[in-house]
């Protein structure tokens, strides 16, 4: 269906693998690494050994080269797989941005003296356009900045930013009047008001964030990694003591050797979480980098962890669970007057109307019934707001209005004598009922008809809503619309619940009444007001066809333009929150293993009791410290594949997938090292 733009297919690719090896050795520099400070303390244990290593190699230390050397080495790879690791992850969104970069070419602008079509412009280059400049395009320029349609209507084509090669209508007045600089309009003509500076643009956002450059850590991460720095101190301080105490015991008995510096830091990083530690970064930079793949921009690590906990998703009507372009069908008249006078009414109403609903019903006006005006040089327009739910327009003393049916009546009711049909009611049953939006027309303090304006329900969204409600996920639209309409069009969609005649302030407080309840709350929406829900849910999902607004309020923007997009990003939360917790689980129970492995070897020659810990049977003391290195090092990159790709998603009940999780990992975590220490320990007696 979507072409996408041409990016690299696997994080394992030649092209990938190659710049990642670089970053990996690029990253080793303390000034990056100390944002990973369990990594960092194991890299200046790397720094100790090849020191001690330096040391034995000129015969001052006691210890075999070859038992330092290789300590060493195996420390510098724990930290080499950890960057590794990370640069892995970013490796695609790295190629994607390159060739974003290259799609913003040099610009020219021609910046309009007058916000107006055929307003006399100077050709300006793209950096210096300001907000709030003005700026003409034309069919096959390039869109200079981020904006909005502020006159006219063309097709763009926007395959630059969302890989998507069918072209999309941007015209003003709508919720689809946000225009992003870097694409290309292929035909017709329109005005943009600029509405970001240069370097602040959606494109120069995206690609600072697929570059890892805005990258912040998450609540949950920072959780983590506090707990994994006192881990990591409560090992630093076990073996620093265990020096003195070892020298203490070594005189006391009066035979064996205190423990060797090597030794002890050999220990401290076998003891520290440095698996989970090494992978923590790769794993959330590869959510949010699969989220990328399929065209879902997250612009906060934090809003994608919170849709894996998220139990009510709020959805917009029009333009999100349908295609939006409302369109006027039908000219219905009430009470004896005739289908031509609503036309006329429904025209007046709509002259200075400059929504997408006004357009077409001038054009309906115009195709069916042959009318057309201009606009009376005494005109004084009304224009549509979401508050009121009306438009019109007053001349020659008239007053013309359109809107939904319960304010249109309120409004003649209060110009005093109203004439409202009784055959009204019925007519808008009958298109509301259909899924339609009636809109009444009147003219002073008579209504005179009802306008039709129909819509669709984007494809395949029902299952998708299903599947939602499998994973225990609540869907509710809201919708300014009016209660018929919005039951047939929930009926028809099927989501679980739906608020009709909602305001902007009624979709607020929705979402706060849900938070207040102790839910996570996603709010998917595409309009100017649905910008104020958007900030305040907890998951905000804008479409890219939606208003600059919106696309500002929200904190994950969906390129294809799909509400059901929620889906994977929920899945991805999930993903990423259990693989960390699976990883997690599997780094720390891998300890056990390790105690019995070094302890007995480090202190044999002082307690030689401590040989019935030797479950293990390790070959030598050296050996069996060289294999729990070996082995903590190696377990990195073996990993990598699933910090990366994610533990595999499964919906079933949260408490079943924990236990599970736990036996796996926990399980798994305390097995494996005896098995790979055991066999690197058979390797190692074997090349000695
Ligand atoms: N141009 C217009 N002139 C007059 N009334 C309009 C116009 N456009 C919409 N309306 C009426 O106002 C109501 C609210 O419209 P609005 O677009 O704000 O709804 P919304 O809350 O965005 O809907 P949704 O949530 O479905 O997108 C519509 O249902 C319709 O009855
Ligand atoms: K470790
Ligand atoms: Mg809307």
């Amino acid at each position: 269906m979507s072409k996408h733009a041409p990016t690299p297919v696997s994080m394992f690719a030649p092209n990938i693998l190659r710049p990642a090896f670089v970053e990996a050795f690029r990253k080793l520099d303390p000034r990056m690494l100390w944002r990973n400070p369990v990594m960092l303390s194991v890299e200046v244990a790397s720094l100790i050994t090849l020191c001690t290593f330096a040391l034995s190699l000129a015969g001052k230390n006691g210890e075999p080269p070859f038992f330092t050397g290789l300590v060493s080495l195996f420390l510098w790879l724990t930290v080499i797989f950890s960057t590794f690791a990370e640069s892995l992850a970013e490796g695609r969104g790295k190629a994607r941005a390159a060739s974003l970069r290259k799609s913003r070419t040099e610009v020219t602008a021609k910046r309009l003296r007058r916000p107006e079509l055929d307003a006399p412009y100077d050709a300006v280059p793209a950096e210096q356009l300001r907000k709030d400049d003005y700026i003409l395009v034309e069919a096959h320029d390039m869109i200079a900045g981020d904006g909005d349609v502020v006159a006219g209507a063309a097709l763009v084509n926007e395959a630059a930013v969302t890989g998507e090669s069918a072209p999309v209508v941007r015209e003003s007045g709508g919720d689809r009047s946000a225009v992003t600089g870097g694409t290309e309009v292929i035909a017709n003509s329109i005005v943009v008001r600029i509405t970001a500076n240069p370097g602040e643009t959606f494109l120069d956002r995206m690609i600072s964030l697929i570059e890892g450059a805005k990258r912040r850590k998450t609540p949950n991460e920072i959780a983590l990694e506090v707990l994994l720095i006192a881990l990591t101190l409560v090992f630093f301080l076990v073996c620093v003591n265990i020096r003195p105490l070892s020298l203490y015991s070594a005189g006391a008995a009066g035979h064996g050797a205190p423990v060797s510096l090597t030794v002890l830091v050999a220990l401290f990083v076998c003891l520290a979480p440095t698996t989970i530690a090494a992978l923590l970064p790769a794993i959330g930079i590869a959510g949010m980098d699969r989220l990328f793949q399929k065209n879902v921009i997250a612009l906060s690590g934090r809003a994608i962890e919170a849709a894996g906990d998220v139990s009510v998703l709020l959805l917009d009507k029009t333009g999100t669970i349908t295609l939006g372009n409302r369109e006027a069908v039908e000219f219905v008249p009430v009470g004896g007057h005739t289908e031509t006078e609503v036309a006329q009414a429904a025209l007046m109403a709509s002259l200075s109307d400059e929504t997408p609903e006004g357009r077409s019903i001038v054009a309906l006006a115009r195709e069916k019934h042959g009318l057309g005006a201009e606009l009376p040089a005494d005109a004084r327009s009304v224009p549509f707001s979401a508050e009121t739910r009306l438009s019109g327009l007053d001349t020659a003393g008239v007053k013309y209005r359109k809107g939904a049916s319960d304010s249109t009546v309120a409004f003649v009711t209060s110009l005093g004598a109203p004439n409202v049909p009784a055959d009204l009611p019925v007519i808008v049953d009958r298109i509301a009922r259909a899924g339609a939006t009636p809109l009444v027309v009147s003219r002073d303090a008579d209504v005179i008809g009802v306008i039709n304006l129909k819509d669709i329900i984007k494809g395949g969204i029902q299952e998708r809503f299903q599947q939602l409600r499998s994973m225990g996920i609540k869907t509710v639209m809201i919708t300014g619309d009016n209660q018929l309409t919005a039951a047939a069009i929930a009926a028809e969609a099927q989501v679980d619940d739906f608020l009709a005649q909602a305001k902007p302030e009624d979709k607020l407080r929705l979402i706060r009444e849900h938070q207040e309840a102790g839910f996570m709350v996603a709010m998917t929406g595409d309009g100017t007001n649905d910008a104020p829900a958007l900030a305040q849910a907890d998951v905000a999902v804008a479409m890219n066809t939606g208003t600059q607004p919106a696309r500002e309020a929200a904190n994950i923007i969906d390129l294809d333009s799909n509400p059901t997009k929620l889906l994977d990003i929920v899945e991805v939360g999930k993903q990423i929150l259990m693989t960390r917790g699976n990883l997690t689980t599997f780094s720390i129970s891998n300890d056990v293993a390790k105690y019995f492995a070094i302890i007995p070897a480090m202190l044999l020659s002082i307690y030689p009791q401590l040989g019935v810990l030797n479950v293990m049977r390790l070959g030598s003391p050296l050996s069996a410290i060289l294999s729990a290195v070996i082995f903590n090092a190696l377990i990195i990159p073996f990993l990598v594949p699933l910090a990366l790709k994610g533990t595999k998603f499964r919906p079933m009940p949260a408490e079943r997938l924990l236990i599970r999780n736990l036996l796996v990992f926990g399980v798994g975590g305390v097995v494996a090292p005896f098995v790979g220490i055991k066999l690197i320990d058979i390797l190692v007696g074997m090349m000695l």
